[in-house]
């Protein structure tokens, strides 16, 4: 069994990991670790939990289980490193954003992988240390990197894309009240969210020459959970033709599923799959992705790469039934 630790137990990518871990069949909680509600009851924060796992937060750390998901805010990650030290046997799974981009990635003598399986995966079965994609930047990703697999990218791609409420976690904003978010919409960091970093460097992995701009308007959307982006760029070939690179592209990636269809957040909302559909007018082609922030988008990717480093299947535990309606 993999024994498996927790940090940042009481927020909202770490409920989503012991929601799924719980049912794991080769998984086991050691230990969930809260600076806020350290002995008490895990469904004191996840009340949904309540009846499903009996088992108290703790302040305490044991350093010598097989795998620790950090579940903290940005920058949070790494100083909880320098105050906890680890077996040299642990593998490490972020959450954060901390060690995403390359100037980061190593970290006290650590070197973290970028954990997009449908794009590292080789070197994500291979890694010690993981840094886990934010949630946009998953969505966005999956929908853009087939196209520069096969240096189909030549002008600037235009995104816009609408997150749930639980992508900016547990701490309660005004943005994120009720009273302002209900019947609500806004953009925010237009042009500038901090993703864009990463999805740029992934790009560039595949096509070196793009040179063009990724212009990204996010949203917040009158939901808790799930992404929908939008992405249109101009593309010479036929619908056909792209249809076929992505379908080739994501072969052998058992989360995402390539359509022509329209589609909709709660085909994908409570799972770890990713659904792209593409359509196209003229030379203008327009992709949409879906994604549920907390599964594909953080605790369920993080999974899914912990499946690959144990040599798992990667589906292992990930077979999640979506919301339906
Ligand atoms: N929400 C989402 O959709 C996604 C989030 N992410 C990223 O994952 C990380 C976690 O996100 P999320 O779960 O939403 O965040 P939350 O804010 O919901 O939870 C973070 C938790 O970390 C703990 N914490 C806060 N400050 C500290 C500290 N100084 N030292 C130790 N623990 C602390 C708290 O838990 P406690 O009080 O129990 O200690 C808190 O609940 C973030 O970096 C986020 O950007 C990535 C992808 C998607
Ligand atoms: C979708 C969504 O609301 N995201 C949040 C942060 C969560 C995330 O994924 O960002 P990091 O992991 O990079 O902190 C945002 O846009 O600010």
């Amino acid at each position: 069994m993999i024994n498996i630790g927790i940090i940042g137990g009481s927020g909202y990518t770490a409920g989503e990991l012991i929601r799924i871990l719980m049912f794991h069949p080769n998984a086991t909680i050691d230990f969930v670790y809260s600076t806020t509600n350290a002995g008490k009851q895990l469904s004191v924060a996840h009340h949904d939990l309540m009846g499903d796992i009996e088992m108290n937060f703790t302040d305490t750390v044991n350093p010598n289980v097989n795998v620790v998901f950090l579940c903290l805010g940005h920058g949070k990650s790494k100083s909880f490193l320098e105050q906890n030290q680890f077996a040299n046997h642990t593998k490490i799974i972020d959450l954060g954003n901390d060690f995403r981009l390359h100037k980061d990635e190593i970290f006290d003598g650590k070197k973290f992988v970028y954990g997009l399986p449908e794009l590292n995966k080789a070197v994500i079965k291979n890694a010690q240390f993981i840094a886990n994609p934010g949630c946009f930047a998953t969505a966005i990703q999956l929908a853009l990197l087939p196209l520069a697999k096969n240096e189909m990218l030549t002008t600037d791609v235009h995104i816009n894309a609408t997150t749930g409420s639980t992508g900016a976690g547990v701490s309660p904003s005004e943005t994120t009240h009720f009273s302002w978010r209900s019947n609500n919409m806004s953009h925010y960091k237009a042009f500038e969210h901090q993703h864009l970093g990463e999805i740029n460097q992934s790009v560039n992995q595949l096509q070196a020459d793009y040179t063009n701009e990724l212009i990204f308007v996010p949203n917040r959307g009158d939901f808790a959970r799930g992404i929908f982006a939008t992405l249109y760029t101009t593309i010479e070939e036929s619908l056909e033709d792209v249809v076929a690179k992505y379908e080739a592209f994501y072969k052998d990636q058992p989360f995402v599923t390539v359509t022509t269809t329209g589609i909709n957040m709660k085909q994908v909302v409570q799972t770890n799959k990713c659904i792209i559909s593409l359509m196209k007018k003229g030379n203008r082609l327009l992709i949409t992705s879906v994604i549920d922030n907390l599964t594909k988008g953080a605790s369920g990717q993080a999974i899914q790469n912990m499946n690959l480093m144990f040599g798992l299947d990667e589906t292992t535990g990930l077979h999640l039934k979506p919301s339906g309606f």
